[in-house]
């Protein structure tokens, strides 16, 4: 067994399995707390939730809990390894949500037959949560069931594999391409990867300002364009007018490569074919399509990242989904949208362009981190991250109409 692969396991099963457990937020020692926690006390909020079901809020963990909802379709790039195998990925994110925001977070993987199954299956126990993280879920069933799911909840539900990473990805690419000296509105963009990421990040970059006919999708069977026949509704939308089919002929001066697809799978070749000075975000966990050793080694003009935690640049939707919740579930937003993911996006990158605290560099281990090629997006210790964008996204949901309580006073100051 490597060293790695063992330390990973042991830290999986040691002192005890798994990643996450429930503590107690009450006294429960004596009769007296026993009588106000359970029998005869607990009635009192049923009484009161009964009445007005926003009460819930007041007498319940609700307001501070996110469920982790998986069928475990697409585990991050290792593929459809079912449910129960997705659970680490899954306490992982719980793990996550508690460590970097605060919110407490349950992992439930979801055994279903069809898609309208695992629908019902969650919209069933939603109320129990103050907003959902949909993870690991394959397209295009995702889209369906994200919609499907944003309608009948009346809590947040956010399909992290999508949004998430699309708010890093343009959050770290208008920084790249600010690096490199380039405008998102002239960059030609190859996105390796027609799934849940890809489409989302790709129609978040042209809500930035990037042009969906300099794009170019690819999928298992090549580039997606407008002969094709087996694109579904969701490729459609980026297929091309072009004669290009393969990853060769499309990444030939291409600014902007984006992986979302699978390991190992653009070569050190393809990657001498961009164009100069570009940005390269292979994000596919844990192995990306190329490894930053390899790339650099290709040529020495490019801004790279993973989805990695072990190189520069991590591009991962950790930096967001913890923080978004936040702000989602502290002005008890009814849903996430478009501007609250703007107000994300912007403020993940001015966090990259300002000094960096030492404590940032102490837990990245390094001496000094400055805005440029091997620093374009914050790390996810930042503790600048959870004030900023919990508060713009807070900020965003009142403008926009969607929080249903004030701005909570001193918010995050
Ligand atoms: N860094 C980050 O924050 C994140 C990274 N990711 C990574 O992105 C990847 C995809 O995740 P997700 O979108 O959720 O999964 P999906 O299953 O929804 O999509 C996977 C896509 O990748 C394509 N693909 C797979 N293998 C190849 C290949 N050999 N050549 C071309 N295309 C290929 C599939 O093509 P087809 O449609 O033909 O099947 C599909 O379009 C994973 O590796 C995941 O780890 C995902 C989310 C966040
Ligand atoms: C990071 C993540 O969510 C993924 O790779 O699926
Ligand atoms: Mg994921």
């Amino acid at each position: 067994m490597s060293d790695f692969r063992e330390q990973a396991l042991h830290y999986h099963s040691h002192p005890v399995p798994g990643k996450i457990s429930i503590e107690l937020t009450k006294p429960a020692e004596t009769v007296q707390d026993l009588a106000l926690a359970y029998s005869p006390g607990v009635a009192e909020p049923v009484r009161e939730i009964a009445a007005d079901p926003a009460n819930a809020y007041k007498y319940t963990g609700k307001g501070n809990m996110v469920a982790v909802i998986t069928n475990g379709t697409a585990i991050l790039g290792l593929g459809n390894l079912g449910p129960l195998a997705s659970k680490p990925v899954m306490e992982g994110k719980a793990l996550l949500f508690k460590r970097f925001a605060g919110l407490d977070s349950i992992d439930i993987e979801v055994k279903h037959n069809t898609t309208e199954d695992f629908i019902n299956t969650v919209a069933n126990i939603a109320d129990t949560f103050g907003g959902i993280n949909l993870e690991d879920i394959k397209a295009p069933e995702c889209f369906e069931i994200e919609k499907a799911l944003i309608e009948r909840c009346s809590i947040p539900v956010f399909h992290d594999d999508q949004h998430g990473t699309a708010i890093v990805t343009a959050a770290g690419m208008i920084n790249a391409l600010e690096v490199q000296g380039k405008d998102i509105e002239d960059a030609i963009i190859v996105c390796l990867g027609a799934g849940a990421a890809a489409v989302a990040c790709m129609e978040l970059l042209i809500k930035c300002g990037a042009l969906r006919e300099h794009i170019y999708m690819l999928d298992r069977k090549g580039v997606i364009h407008t002969r094709r026949d087996d694109l579904n509704e969701y490729k459609q939308l980026f297929a091309n007018n072009t004669d290009k089919r393969t990853l060769q002929d499309v990444i030939a001066d291409a600014d902007v490569f984006v992986g979302v697809s699978g390991p190992n799978l653009l070569a050190p070749e393809d990657l001498k074919l961009m164009a100069d000075k570009p940005v390269v975000f292979a994000c596919s966990n844990p192995d990306p399509e190329i490894s930053p050793e390899l790339a650099h080694s290709a040529r020495n003009d490019l801004i790279m990242a993973t989805g990695r935690s072990d190189y520069p640049n991590q591009v991962n939707n950790v930096l967001c989904f913890p923080f978004i919740f936040r702000g989602a579930l502290d002005v008890r937003a009814s849903k996430i949208n478009d501007e609250m993911k703007i107000a994300a996006v912007d403020a993940i990158r001015s966090i990259a362009k300002e000094p960096v605290p030492v404590e940032v560099l102490k837990a990245a281990g390094v001496d000094k981190l400055e805005f440029g090629p091997e620093y374009i997006i914050p790390k996810p210790m930042d503790p600048r991250l959870l004030p900023r964008i919990a508060k713009a996204v807070a900020q965003a949901a009142i403008d926009s109409g969607v929080a249903r309580i004030d701005m909570p006073e001193n918010y995050m100051a």
